[in-house]
């Protein structure tokens, strides 16, 4: 394309009407404030904060709830309206927001908040103590109340706990500020894991956030979809079905959204006026794909070679594939790729795991006398795992690989 064209493009494209008034508010970063069907965990957040607005020490919170529950969404709406209440009334009160799953060192944490008090601290280097004993400075040198609100807190705790036996006692030794915590997790049991002096300090409240079911998750995208479309750009059938794809899942909200979102921008790029029952299903497809396409860039490079040869004996086409020929050719790019050979059962085992990944379907058949093997298709479109597959360095150097095949047996 020359860059006439390419500018044609963009006319072309800022000239096409869109279907959306605001997309920002479809995105996660986005707070709603007002959280339908929440107002029970809400009033229970606030009756257990409002202990700071009295300049008292709140009891540390624990959140529990699968994913696209409304935990965090509701954590940060209950703290940015204790903030304005407490600008309001004259009480120094600050809630600070970290992602564990982003920030999930000890030292991070306790560089983080030391941070956000004005601090000084390198990323890394310092011993832990130092570090906290700053920030512990920092939130002493005057009277106030902080909330840290430790967002995917199991992926703090998977490298210890010390950081958050320190924070829960820190209060012993703070004569002007007062500290609590709200946790929040997806994991219900990874307080199993803590220190039993930790898991009481920190489960002083626990909170659970149920999953939505189809009719609440209608409401919460209807009031969306009035902030976020144009009036009348999707036909009727559109919220309901993306609350019963979202719904079946778990009553995952995220999800839901998400979908709104994909079907909006499909909709848009054919150029259509509204938004269809179609566009949704097309949308749950790509999510869907999207996903798997994200497990399997994750994964193992021995999996992934386990994965390459399904494709390559596809592709070749071999349309029953069986575990024996899979390893024949898993051994054939070991050899390329000058890495370890595993042995057949562990070749066996990885593609199971593939098989509950939902990235290959295998299915056990009997073969007679000569045993018992699995006959394996894949699950994934072909075209963007190869894609995804060769972005792996080391699988890169057998893009254009043809191994050698025993004769297929019939049988
Ligand atoms: N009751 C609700 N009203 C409006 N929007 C909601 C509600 N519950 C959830 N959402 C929206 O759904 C999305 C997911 O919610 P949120 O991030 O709070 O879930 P979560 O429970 O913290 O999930 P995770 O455990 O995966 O972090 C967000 O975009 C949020 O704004």
């Amino acid at each position: 394309m020359d860059n006439g064209s390419l500018d044609g493009l963009f006319e072309e494209l800022l000239e096409t009407e869109s279907l959306f008034k605001n997309k920002e508010v479809l995105r996660p970063a986005y707070t709603p404030e007002n959280l339908p069907h929440r107002s029970n965990q809400i009033n229970n957040i606030a009756t257990v904060l409002v202990s700071a607005l009295k300049g008292h020490t709140p009891s540390n919170i624990l959140i529990y709830g699968k994913t696209g529950t409304g935990k965090t969404a509701v954590a940060r709406y209950v703290g940015i309206e204790l903030e304005r209440k407490s600008d309001h009334l004259n009480v120094q009160c600050n809630v600070l927001y970290i992602n564990c799953e982003v920030i999930d060192t000890q030292y991070r944490l306790l560089a983080n908040l030391a941070k956000q008090f004005g601090e000084d601290v390198p990323m890394t280097g310092w011993p832990t103590d130092q570090v906290f004993f700053r920030f512990k400075e920092a939130v002493d040198s005057r009277k106030q109340v902080i909330i840290i609100i430790l967002d995917e807190i199991d992926k703090l705790i998977k490298k210890g706990d010390d950081v958050l036996y320190n924070l829960s006692r820190m209060n012993t030794d703070l004569e002007n500020a007062r500290v609590s915590m709200i946790g929040i997790s997806n994991d219900l049991k990874f307080t199993e894991f803590l220190d039993p002096r930790v898991k009481s300090s920190l489960g002083e409240e626990e909170i659970i956030f149920p999953p939505y079911d189809a009719e609440q998750i209608s409401d919460i995208l209807r009031q969306r979809a009035a902030i976020a479309y144009k009036e009348n750009s999707m036909d009727d059938m559109v919220i309901p079905l993306c609350s019963a794809f979202a719904a079946q899942e778990h009553g995952d909200a995220r999800r839901a959204l998400d979908l709104m979102r994909v079907a909006g921008e499909i909709a848009e790029r054919e150029k259509k006026n509204i938004i269809e029952e179609e566009h949704v299903r097309q949308a749950q497809e790509k999510i869907e794909v999207d996903r798997i396409v994200e497990v399997i860039r994750t994964l193992p490079t021995q999996s992934k070679l386990a994965l390459y040869s399904v494709m390559l004996l596809r592709n070749n086409g071999h349309r029953n594939v069986t575990t024996g020929e899979v390893y024949n050719v898993y051994r054939q790019l070991c050899r390329n790729v000058d890495t370890d050979i595993l042995t057949q059962r562990r070749v066996t085992d990885l593609i199971s795991e593939l098989d509950m990944l939902g990235i290959l379907n295998a299915i056990v058949v009997s073969k007679g006398r000569y045993g018992r093997t699995k006959e394996i298709v894949l699950s994934v479109p072909v075209e963007s795992t190869k894609k995804v597959l060769l972005e792996d360095y080391r699988l890169n150097m057998l893009a254009d690989f043809k191994p050698i095949l025993t004769a297929q047996m019939h049988l």
